[in-house]
Formats: C-alpha cells, structure tokens, sequence
C-alpha cells in the first residue's frame, strides 16, 4: 500500500502553493508524512536554491519549513478530529507567523530532513515546531502559527 503525502491530499483547488502545490509544475513540491508522533519531509536543494556556493539559501529554508508547518496543522487537525485527511470538508490552515534560526550553514548536496512537532492544537490554530537536518546535524529551527484559513482565501 503506497502512503499517500499530505499534499497529495489537498483538493485540486489549493494544489497551486509554490511549495507545496502538487499542481504547481515550478514549486518545491514537498511532501510530507507522519513518522510516529512526528511528521517528517525531505527536500533536495537545486543548484538554482544555492546561497553562496555550496549553502542552501534562508530563504528556501522559510519556505520548506512553511510548507511542511502547514501540511502538519492540517494532518493535525483530521487526527484530532478522527478523521481521515482527504475527507470533506477540508480542513485548511494558512501561516499566520513564521520564526525561524538559522542554527548552521546548510550545505548543499545532501537531502535535507525536515521534522516537526505539534506543539499546541486548538480548533482554529495550530502550532508547529520543524528542525532542519543535513547530515544528521540541525541546521534550522523554526516555529509555526497555522490558523484555520479564511473563507475569503478560498479560490472561486
Ligand atoms: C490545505 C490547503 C493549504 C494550501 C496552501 C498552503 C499554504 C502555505 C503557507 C502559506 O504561505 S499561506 C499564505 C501566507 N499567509 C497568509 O496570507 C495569511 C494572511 N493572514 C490572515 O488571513 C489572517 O491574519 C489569519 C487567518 C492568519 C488570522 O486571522 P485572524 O486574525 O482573524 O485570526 P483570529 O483572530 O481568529 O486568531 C486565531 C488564533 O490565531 C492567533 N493569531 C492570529 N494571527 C496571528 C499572528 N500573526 N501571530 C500569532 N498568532 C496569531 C490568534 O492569537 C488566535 O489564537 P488563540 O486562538 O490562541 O487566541
């Protein structure tokens, strides 16, 4: 049986995030998925994501880190609600605040593992907490605000 991602469960209508649309053909297209009480994802950086050479850039970091928060609120909340996660309706949490430390140069070249941790849940917001590993080592540490997101957000 072949384990689904997140992403890959989101309606067609919001598969088009740069990092995480499963329908945007240049985005990151992470995928992400639990691994016990943990969810975990892996990116391999692009030379195009390159900082200085031979370092991933921030930025792209941001953006892995957003993305896996995101899909983790949203598996989060199904699993709260005993729910399996493409079912309808959706449950759909956008980024209200995003911090991130960036704790080590990361290299390019390796794959890097994201994992997260569900720090709080409530009905209309979670928080997540997502380590950035290359090599086994933490590069990045950030923290997550995802809140329910708002009906006006949702494409017509
Ligand atoms: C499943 C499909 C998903 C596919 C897309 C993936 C998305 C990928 C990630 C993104 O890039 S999303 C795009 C960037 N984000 C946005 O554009 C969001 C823009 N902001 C908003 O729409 C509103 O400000 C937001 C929905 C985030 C909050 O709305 P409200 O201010 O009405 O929320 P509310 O006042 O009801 O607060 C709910 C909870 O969130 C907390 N909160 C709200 N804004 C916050 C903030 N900025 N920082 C920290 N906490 C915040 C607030 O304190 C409260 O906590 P408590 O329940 O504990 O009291």
């Amino acid at each position: 049986m072949t384990t689904l991602a997140f992403q890959d469960l989101y309606p067609d209508e919001l598969g088009h995030c740069y990092g995480c649309g499963k329908n945007n053909d240049h985005g990151l297209q992470i995928k992400s998925f639990w691994e016990g009480k943990e969810t975990v994802a892996h990116f391999e950086p692009r030379p195009e994501h390159t900082a200085l050479p031979g370092y991933v850039y921030g930025g792209l970091i941001a953006s892995l880190i957003d993305c896996h928060g995101t899909g983790s609120a949203a598996a989060a909340a199904y699993k709260a609600n005993g729910r399996d996660m493409g079912s309808e309706p959706a449950l759909r949490f956008v980024t209200a605040n995003l911090n991130v430390d960036f704790l080590a140069p990361t290299p390019m070249g390796e794959t890097l593992e994201l994992r997260g941790k569900i720090k709080e849940i409530k009905e209309k917001k979670v928080i997540v907490e997502i380590t950035v590993f290359a090599k086994g080592k933490a590069c990045a540490k950030g923290s997550i605000v995802c809140v329910k997101m708002p009906a006006s957000m949702m494409p017509s």
